[in-house]
């Protein structure tokens, strides 16, 4: 099977090359494909498939040619992946499978259709305005943190420590808890403090993740999204812009009316061949 690997602020992916769909993407074979130390390693596998080709994908297209058929390092399926996205549109500008033109380019994604431009290292996604919708909590070891809950395309929890803890002191070995009641189908979780002032953005902000079905990464596109929105709406703003730092670099966020921008830089660094066994 052909791979390449790439990644977007450390979250990292193996992209499959299935033009035609033929690929049976199972969950055992995702998780094989991610397992650190038995296989390639990562924490999402993106599938490229042609719209026309996949089931969802053809319901989904509107004028997007290519899919992305995102996935779990556990082998779940997921609606939406921001930097996936950012990723995916490099590979299909790298690889000569769509062509660079001043126009945003159109992918299908299991959230509806998202739209890219690129210039240099850095690729943008515009994707749907995240959506607060309710109030939850996680509890992590002996804390219990109160949250806004956020929809965008996927599940969001944005937790802000209390000023008197650490963020980099948190444990994210173990999944936090949360109510079931609220994400019925599991939700990524986010903790925040808030940075330093940044020069051009309205908000920075300090986030770790803990995603459904990847455990802690080093970024997670959509939660930067989610945390921009809380950040905004906490500094009184419907709309702005945001700085948000995650473990593995930054990311910057614009938040308008109608829609957000995910902005940061996306690489690919390796092709090759892999075998494994599928079961
Ligand atoms: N890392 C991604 C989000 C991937 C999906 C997520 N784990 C979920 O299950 O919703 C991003 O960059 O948005």
């Amino acid at each position: 099977m052909e791979f390449t690997k790439g990644h977007g602020t450390g979250n990292d992916f193996v992209i499959l090359p299935d033009p035609d769909g033929a690929l049976d993407l199972t969950p055992g074979l995702v998780a094989a494909l991610c397992d650190r130390r038995r296989g390639l390693g990562a924490d999402g596998v993106l599938r490229v498939v042609r719209a026309a080709k996949h089931p969802e994908g053809a319901a989904l297209a509107g004028d997007a040619e290519w899919f992305m058929d995102y996935r779990n390092a556990d082998g779940s399926v997921a609606e939406m992946c921001g930097n996936g996205a950012r990723v995916f549109v490099r590979y299909l500008l790298e690889t000569g499978l769509a062509t660079p033109s001043g126009a945003a380019l159109p992918v299908a994604t299991r959230a509806g259709v998202v739209r890219a431009l690129v210039e240099g290292d850095t690729v943008s996604v515009e994707m749907r305005r995240p959506q607060l919708y309710d109030v939850a909590t996680a509890a992590l070891g002996g804390l219990t943190l109160s949250g806004t809950a956020v929809d965008v395309g996927n599940p969001h929890l944005v937790c802000a420590l209390p000023g008197s803890l650490d963020l980099a002191g948190l444990d994210l070995t173990r999944a936090p808890v949360f109510d079931t009641g609220v994400f019925p189908s599991g939700v990524n979780v986010e903790f925040t403090a808030p940075g330093d002032p940044v020069s051009g953005t309205d908000v920075h902000v300090l986030m770790r993740v803990y995603e459904r079905g990847s455990a802690e990464t080093l970024s997670c596109g959509t939660g930067a999204c989610a945390v921009a929105a809380v950040a905004l709406r906490d500094a009184g703003r419907d709309t702005g812009t945001a700085t948000v730092d995650v473990p593995g670099g930054r990311l910057t966020v614009t938040v308008t009316d109608d829609s957000c921008w995910l902005a940061g830089p996306a690489l690919l660094i390796a092709t090759g061949t892999v075998t494994l066994p599928t079961s």
